[in-house]
């Protein structure tokens, strides 16, 4: 968010307070688009992303107002039990992303292009990015890289097709930089800022930071006029992302520091099965009312 916004912001009327309007929890029944996004963070807004892999859990996001979903490559690791997001295809995101689009009536649905659908250059970006937005339905993609993704950014965007960028820990490069914070120094933190105005100056419509110096994210904030959205970037972004798997409770064995657990369903999905299991063992399911004569 620009410096323009944040005294909008802090302006004597204060933010809007017509909730019909506020992209988290407004009543809005069409889909929200790139347009409300930025005008959201115009008025100083902050707002919430969560990733979604199945049509099920989307429709319950969507109810609780979450504006923006993900389907990210994070699949890879919590719903295909791959290591990495490396080996995600292009089958896998766009089958589990139509999923997502049935599942939401108001929310913008992003899509992960993975791991190579768009290394290879604009063409390819713009050829796997079309199929998303033709054969799944969603309204914007989002691709890792800064000033080395701006050529494939500048063809979507050119294509009409929204994007959201990723800079910081990109993930898909986890064999060439690991799972490091990024952007420690002066050196990472000049070429993080190269990289987020490139993606701006490109077109994108927003950009993820992962994994860097709170500072350094809210001096990224300071000086772009598209919105920042943090993960693992401390509280200055425009907007936070979490994996909803690692939000809930859900994702097995480790989970990122930067993550806050608002429950846990690995415990109540636990419990759920083993009464169902005793029940089954013990006999005392079905019951009469379960039972057709
Ligand atoms: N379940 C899940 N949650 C995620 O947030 C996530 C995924 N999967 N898969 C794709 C990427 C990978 N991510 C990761 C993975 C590991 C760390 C990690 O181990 N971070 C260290 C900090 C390392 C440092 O201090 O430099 C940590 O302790 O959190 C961070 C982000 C974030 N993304
Ligand atoms: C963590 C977010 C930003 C992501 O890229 C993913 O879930 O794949
Ligand atoms: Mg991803």
């Amino acid at each position: 968010m620009s410096l323009q916004a944040a005294q909008n912001q802090s302006s004597p009327a204060g933010p809007s307070t017509d909730s019909s309007k506020a992209l988290y929890g407004g009543k809005s029944t069409r889909r929200i688009t790139v347009h409300d996004i930025a005008a959201a963070t115009e008025r100083g807004e902050k707002w919430p992303m969560l990733t979604a892999y199945d049509a099920m859990t989307a429709s319950v996001f969507d109810e609780a107002g979450i504006p923006v979903m993900l389907v990210g490559d994070s699949m890879g690791n919590v719903h295909l039990g791959y290591e990495t997001t490396v080996p995600v295809t292009m089958d896998e995101i766009a089958m589990l992303s139509a999923a997502v689009v049935r599942g939401t009536k108001r929310a913008m649905v992003v899509a992960d292009l993975p791991f190579g659908s768009y290394q290879e250059g604009p063409v390819q970006a713009l050829r796997n990015a079309t199929r998303l937005i033709k054969e799944s339905g969603v309204g914007a993609v989002k691709l890792e890289g800064g000033e080395r993704s701006h050529e494939q950014i500048r063809l979507l965007v050119e294509a009409g097709i929204p994007v959201m960028a990723h800079i910081g820990l990109t993930p898909q490069s986890v064999n060439a930089m690991g799972y490091r914070v990024q952007g420690r120094g002066e050196e990472a933190a000049q070429q993080l800022l190269r990289d987020a105005k490139a993606v701006q100056d490109a077109g994108a419509f927003a950009v993820v930071l992962e994994l860097v110096p709170a500072e350094l994210a809210a001096e990224v904030t300071r000086t772009l006029h598209i919105p920042t959205v943090g993960i693992g970037a401390g509280a200055g972004t425009d907007a936070q992302v979490l994996v909803y798997t690692d939000m809930v409770g859900l994702t097995g064995g480790k989970v990122p520091r930067f993550t806050k657990q608002y429950a846990n369903l690995r415990q109540v999905l636990g419990d759920a099965a083993k009464e169902f299991a005793d029940e089954v063992v013990g006999g005392t399911f079905p019951a009469a009312e379960h039972t057709f004569h």
